[in-house]
Formats: C-alpha cells, sequence, structure tokens
C-alpha cells in the first residue's frame, strides 16, 4: 500500500508560513505605499473689488491634485463692510482699510503654515473702469492704498488691477461651466449672464457660427482638450445702478424739481441732488444746464410705462454686423442653457420670480402687480429684513432685467425658460472670481489630463489576488515535487 506522506513536514510548515509572511507584507506595502494621503489642501484667495461692495473669496483644494478637475471649491466668503472701493476716490486711505476685517478673518480661515504659499488676488471691475475713466489719478492712488493693505497679509499677494469687460465675462463663463462638471466632460457648456451695479455681461458659445465677424467678442480657450469659441461682451454702464441713474437723466432732462416715476412704488416719495445723480461718466453728459440743486422723486407704479422709460434706454436701431443685441453690438444666435448670477438672482429671488417655468407673460403679470403696490404696505412687509434702498429700488431692476433679457439679449417667451437664476452651484458662488484664479494658477490645463489605469482599491485588490494564487501555485509545486526529492534521497 502507498503511504500517504503528511503535508505538514517541518519545510513545507516553514515555507507556508514564510509564504504567508511574504503575501501579508506585499499586500500592506501595497496599501501603504498606494493608499490615499490623509487629505491636505491649498488655498487661493480672490478679492472681488464690485462697483458696489468688495467681497473676499478663499478657495480650498486637495494639495496634491493642483491639476485635477472639479476639485476647488470655495471655503468661505466674506463681505467687505461698506461701499465698493471707488467710491472711496475723494478719501484713498478708506478704501484699503475698509479691507482689513476681512483680511482678518482669511488670516483664521486658512491654516497659519499655509499662509505664505497662498496666493491672493485683487480683481476690480466696472466701478473702477469709471473711476479710471472719470479721473485716473484717483483711481491709482485706490489702488495704491489697497496694495499697501494687501502687501501687509501673510499671503503671497499677487497684485491687484482692473479687469477688462471681455476678462469679467470669460472667466464668469469658466467659473459656471467648471463648478457643473462640464469642461472636463466636454458637455454642452452654460452661457453666463452676469448683472453688476455698473456693467452686465453676456457670455456663450455659439455652435456654426463665426465669431471672427467681431473679433473682440471673441474668446478661445483649450480646456481638457476641448476647444472654445466664447462669445462675450460687457456692457458698461449697463450694471443696474447706473441704468437706475440713466433712466432719472433721462426723466430729468429739463431739470424739474418733481419727477413722477412709474418704475417707483405709489406712495415713495424722496428728495435727490442733481449733482449726485450725474456724478457719473454714465450720464455726466446729460446733466441738465441750470437745473436745481435737487428734486423730489416719486412713485407712479405702472410697470408698462416703466418698461417704455427703460427701453428708451436702449439702441436698438444702430447695428453694423449682420446681427447685434443693442447700442451697435454684435451678438451671435443665443445657445443653450444660461445661468443668471449676481444681481440677476438677488432681484429675481426677492420678487419670487426665479422660476422661469413659467410663461414669461405670467412673470411680467407678477411684477406688474408688485410695481402697483403701495410704498408703505412693501415698507410694513419688509422693512427690518431688507435694505430701505434695495427694497425701493426692486420694481425699477425687475423691470430691467426683464427688459435687457427679452429686448436686450433677445431671450423669446420661447427662450426664457433657458435661463436659471442662479446664486451658487455646489456650494460656491457664481461669479468670475473662481475662473480668474483657475486661470491665473494654471489649475485648468489645456489637454485632459491622464489618469491612473486603475482606481487604488482595484490596484490593491489585484496585487492581493496574484500573491495569493502565485502562493497557492508555489504550494502545489512543493507538494508535487517534495516527495519524488524525498524518495531519491531514501533511495540513495
Ligand atoms: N441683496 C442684494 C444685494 C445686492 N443688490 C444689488 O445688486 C447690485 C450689485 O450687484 P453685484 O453683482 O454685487 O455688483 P458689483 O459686483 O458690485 O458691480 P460690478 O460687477 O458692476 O462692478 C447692486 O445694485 C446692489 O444694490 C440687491 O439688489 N440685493
Ligand atoms: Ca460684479
Amino acid at each position: 500500500m502507498k503511504e500517504k506522506k503528511p503535508w505538514h513536514t517541518p519545510l513545507t510548515i516553514i515555507i507556508t508560513v514564510i509564504g504567508v509572511i511574504a503575501i501579508v507584507a506585499l499586500v500592506t506595502v501595497a496599501v501603504l505605499q498606494n493608499r490615499p494621503v490623509p487629505q491636505k489642501y491649498k488655498y487661493g484667495i480672490v478679492l472681488d473689488a464690485g462697483s458696489s461692495h468688495t467681497a473676499l473669496y478663499i478657495y480650498e483644494w486637495p494639495a496634491e491634485k493642483d491639476n485635477n478637475t472639479g476639485r476647488v471649491e470655495q471655503k468661505h466668503s466674506c463681505k467687505v463692510k461698506g461701499k465698493g472701493i471707488s467710491s472711496y476716490a475723494a478719501e484713498p486711505e478708506k478704501a484699503g482699510t475698509s479691507l482689513i476685517d476681512c483680511m482678518r478673518e482669511a488670516e483664521l480661515q486658512v491654516p497659519t503654515k499655509r499662509h505664505r504659499e497662498t496666493p491672493l488676488y485683487l480683481g476690480a471691475t466696472a466701478g473702477m473702469r469709471l473711476l479710471k475713466i472719470e479721473d485716473s489719478a484717483a483711481s491709482d492712488k485706490v489702488f495704491q492704498a489697497v496694495e499697501q493693505t494687501l502687501q501687509r497679509s501673510p499671503f503671497y499677494y499677487q497684485g491687484a488691477r482692473i479687469l477688462t469687460g471681455q476678462e469679467e465675462g470669460a472667466f464668469g463663463w469658466v467659473t459656471v461651466n467648471y463648478l457643473d462638471d462640464r469642461l472636463k466632460q466636454g458637455l454642452e457648456t452654460t452661457g453666463a449672464l452676469d448683472l453688476g451695479g455698473a456693467s452686465t455681461q453676456i457670455s456663450f458659445v455659439s455652435r456654426n457660427y463665426d465669431i471672427s465677424e467681431s473679433p473682440s467678442n471673441s474668446v478661445t480657450f483649450r480646456l481638457y482638450g476641448n476647444d472654445y469659441n466664447l462669445y462675450t461682451h460687457s456692457f458698461l454702464c449697463y450694471g443696474k445702478d447706473q441704468v437706475l441713474k440713466k433712466a432719472l437723466a433721462h426723466q430729468t432732462q429739463s431739470g424739474p424739481t418733481k419727477v413722477q416715476d412709474p418704475c417707483f412704488h405709489p406712495g415713495y416719495s424722496v428728495k435727490r441732488d442733481y449733482a449726485s445723480l450725474y456724478d457719473s461718466p454714465c450720464v455726466s453728459d446729460m446733466k441738465p444746464k441750470g437745473a436745481p440743486s435737487e428734486f423730489t422723486h416719486i412713485g407712479e407704479g405702472n410697470f408698462s410705462q416703466c418698461q417704455e422709460v427703460v427701453k428708451s434706454l436702449f439702441n436698438f436701431t444702430a447695428c453694423t454686423y449682420s446681427r447685434c443685441s443693442f447700442d451697435g453690438v454684435f451678438q451671435p444666435p443665443l445657445q443653450g442653457p444660461f445661468g443668471a448670477f449676481s444681481a440677476y438672482y438677488f432681484v429675481m429671488n426677492f420678487l419670487n420670480l426665479t422660476d422661469t417655468s413659467f410663461p414669461l407673460e405670467t412673470v411680467k403679470k407678477n411684477l406688474a402687480n408688485y410695481c402697483a403696490t403701495p410704498w408703505n404696505e412693501l415698507k410694513q412687509r419688509h422693512l427690518g429684513r431688507v435694505k430701505e434702498k434695495y427694497l425701493a429700488e426692486y420694481c425699477f431692476s425687475g423691470t430691467y432685467i426683464l427688459t435687457l433679457l427679452t429686448e436686450g439679449y433677445n431671450f423669446t417667451k420661447e427662450k426664457f425658460s433657458d435661463i436659471k437664476f442662479i446664486k451658487e452651484i455646489k456650494g460656491s458662488d457664481a461669479g468670475w472670481t473662481l475662473g480668474y484664479m483657475l486661470n491665473l494658477t494654471n489649475m485648468i490645463p489645456a489637454e485632459a489630463p491622464d489618469s491612473p489605469p486603475l482606481p487604488h482599491a482595484g490596484y490593491v485588490s489585484i496585487v492581493t489576488v496574484i500573491a495569493i494564487l502565485l502562493f497557492i501555485l508555489l504550494i502545489l509545486c512543493l507538494r508535487s515535487i517534495w516527495p519524488r526529492c524525498s524518495k531519491q534521497q531514501q533511495i540513495v
């Protein structure tokens, strides 16, 4: 009878133990070496010096993945108290000191050991563009004051400058599409509509259209391996505060002491002075000669008359291109979904009109009702929660927004539902700041980044399975070789 050889000879036990130790060691090394490191973050700070106010944004992203997409998020924002930096033209130092509180907040938000490497940018928009036109020396002084504050901060200060309207529009578009993860995936992009206090931007990709008809409106990008031909335009003096000035200027051309304004509520009556109404380059050439020092601004609450006033501020006839939006500015056919943010959102959200699935006619009817609401009633309903200045202007602003979108940009009643009024996307505010930082830190690569063929978990599992298979193979091999070896020994 064939004697069965026991498998647990000292040698096989030693080999098994060594094998098991080797496998455990191999898998441990694979796991440890390739384990995702505990998340460490990097930070970037952008100050948005808008015409009406300044806001500071802190962005963060995983330290190891600067180049990866959709990973930069807004960590914190801080609203600077007071008005925009351009309002400090007469006392520039205050433009610098106004930023100190938010800079302190940023020092607490960003871990101290990251301070020195955290880039800090300030970008100014239409308010400073207007100040530069009006008084270039004053604009320089405001920048000097602002720089002084920012240079003193512990962050890696990268400079303060005025963005061009084109940059403001294009970076707003980058932000929206980056946050929506549309760029990396090469999906159809979303257009961006930004309404500020002093300027407004429209940016979108219009396929099959020759944007070279107006090269100054075109921006080309290569992002993640895709080419984009972006149409963008910034209308200076068409932000909602400057348009309000234009509307009032339009109604005070004869220098009256009393103006009955259909865009303000019945019962609204406020004294305004001519000097501060006409203090901007958007209206300064319209100032009536020999006007009194002030006028009484009286509300009438008539939406359709307000629409007429607002419409009269646009020039719809001048156009030297194949097609125009208004004021002789080229615009290709609207395409794709649009995100409308900043003041578009503030105003439409207050008015409860962000739902664009309602027919445009219904939106207009609701706004007409709102405009006809007596001023006293509105104050009772909202004061304490909403600033009086904002409250007084929502009828005008809503009318302006609808007129700009429908008559200005040509969002017809069918296309109106393509617009989504948004404040933020996945927790990050919509606006130009994120796109600006991504661009300056080269965080969006022109080509799609190479990613490892296997995810970490897949890699570890495969290494483990292969190691176990090899080990089993080794045991089987030893089991078939060993008896022969030992028999040979016996023969010898
Ligand atoms: N809750 C709020 C906040 C702001 N506003 C208004 O929204 C406009 C400001 O929009 P914003 O996007 O902050 O403009 P800026 O960036 O300051 O201006 P710009 O981009 O033109 O430089 C101002 O008219 C302000 O009165 C509003 O109506 N309701
Ligand atoms: Ca703005």
